[in-house]
């Protein structure tokens, strides 16, 4: 499996590639809130809640995030969410989070949050909204990366987390400006997502889009159960989508995007290795493709990290790297003019580097 000491660079994509990657403005369309917390913010918060188990040296954290299969990432993951404690610490992490992406030419990125973590653990809902939006704002002007939301349901944590999150969300005087869809985390085992279907139509209802988590550690079939019951629009993950030729045409056909993650894949010990990825048979069965990070500082990578694997498993040259970047814009919930305006702006840095 990837270890942290050789992730946050693929040693096998070129230098010149990495670079082009580096500079090119992107979308990130798949990355959690409490998952994209940098070791620096990790380790100042377990500082700050010495009671917690998550070490407080940065450096020790590889060896914290290196997890032996899915269940053990979600145990590590909520010993994190246990340390976010405050709307100054929301705000705190929700600000940084934009300005790693900003670092990384990031224009436009839906972050996923789950509210419930937060609001079980005794954060004010209205104080959360509160300091989520305050740092979008604040990210927007000082960084110029536009943020919005996507709330998710933490399956595993039952109806009662579905109740929770769907009220979030859709409640006029909670739901945030920011927010543009709604979706559904954690483990899939065990967690049929049918039941779930009450909650995404509320949601879809009140103007929200569909972008549940499906086939990442279960088979195709929950991936036809998000499509069928969940009206996805977007698939999180669907990695298991490879076994189902049938499903990669309708996936195809409707033009419903994938949000890829390999080394989020291989981290999880949801792939074995990057070579057995299957984001070739998507590309291959013409699957509208997106490139993700998920929970970036965990796996030890970075969206430009992401693309550059993308780019070795698919054999693309900067053309291929920039078409990869405008699937995510058009794959994006953003406005045509929004839309419009990032492309433009893959192809102004892609004519550039490529008459240098
Ligand atoms: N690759 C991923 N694939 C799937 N999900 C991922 C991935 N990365 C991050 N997540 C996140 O994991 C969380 C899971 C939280 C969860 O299951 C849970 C269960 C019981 C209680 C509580 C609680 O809060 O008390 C939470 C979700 O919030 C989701 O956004
Ligand atoms: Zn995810």
């Amino acid at each position: 499996m990837t270890t942290h000491a050789d992730a946050g660079r693929d040693p096998r994509a070129s230098h010149d590639l990495h670079a082009f990657i580096a500079g090119l403005p992107k979308a990130e369309l798949h990355v959690h809130h409490v998952g994209s917390a940098s070791p620096r913010i990790v380790s100042e918060l377990a500082a700050r809640h010495p009671d917690s188990k998550v070490p407080t040296d940065p450096e020790a954290l590889a060896d914290y995030f290196t997890f032996t299969d899915f269940a053990h990432f979600i145990d590590v993951y909520l010993s994190v969410v246990d340390l976010i404690r405050t709307p100054e610490d929301v705000r705190l992490l929700t600000y940084e989070v934009a300005r790693d992406l900003a670092r990384q030419q990031v224009r436009y990125a839906e972050l996923t949050i789950t509210p419930f973590s937060s609001t079980r653990r005794g954060i004010d809902e209205v104080a959360f909204m509160d300091a989520i939006e305050d740092a979008r704002k604040a990210a927007e002007a000082e960084f110029g990366t536009v943020l919005r939301w996507c709330f998710d349901i933490p399956g595993e944590a039952g109806l009662e987390s579905a109740e929770e999150t769907a009220r979030l969300a859709t409640d006029d005087r909670l739901r945030p400006e920011g927010l543009v869809s709604f979706g559904l985390g954690g483990p899939e085992i065990g967690v049929p997502r049918p039941q779930f279907k009450p909650y995404f139509d509320r949601a879809i209802a009140a103007g929200l889009h569909s972008v549940p988590h499906a086939g990442e550690t279960t088979g195709p079939e929950t991936v036809w159960d998000a499509l069928n019951h969940l009206g996805a629009e977007r698939i999180g993950h669907g990695t298991s989508s490879a076994k189902d030729p049938r499903l990669l045409a309708h996936l195809a056909e409707h033009r419903i995007a994938l949000e890829v993650c390999p080394t989020s894949n291989i981290a999880t010990r949801a792939v074995r290795t990057l070579d057995e990825h299957p984001i070739k048979e998507f590309t291959r069965a013409g699957v509208l493709v997106t490139i993700n990070s998920d929970d970036p500082p965990m796996f030890g990578t970075d969206l430009n990290n992401e693309y550059a694997v993308a780019a070795r498993l698919l054999d693309l040259d900067e053309r291929g790297v920039a078409d990869l970047a405008k699937n995510a814009v058009e794959a994006s919930f953003l406005d045509a003019a929004g839309k419009a305006r990032i492309a433009a702006e893959i192809d102004a840095h892609t004519s550039a580097w490529l008459a240098r």
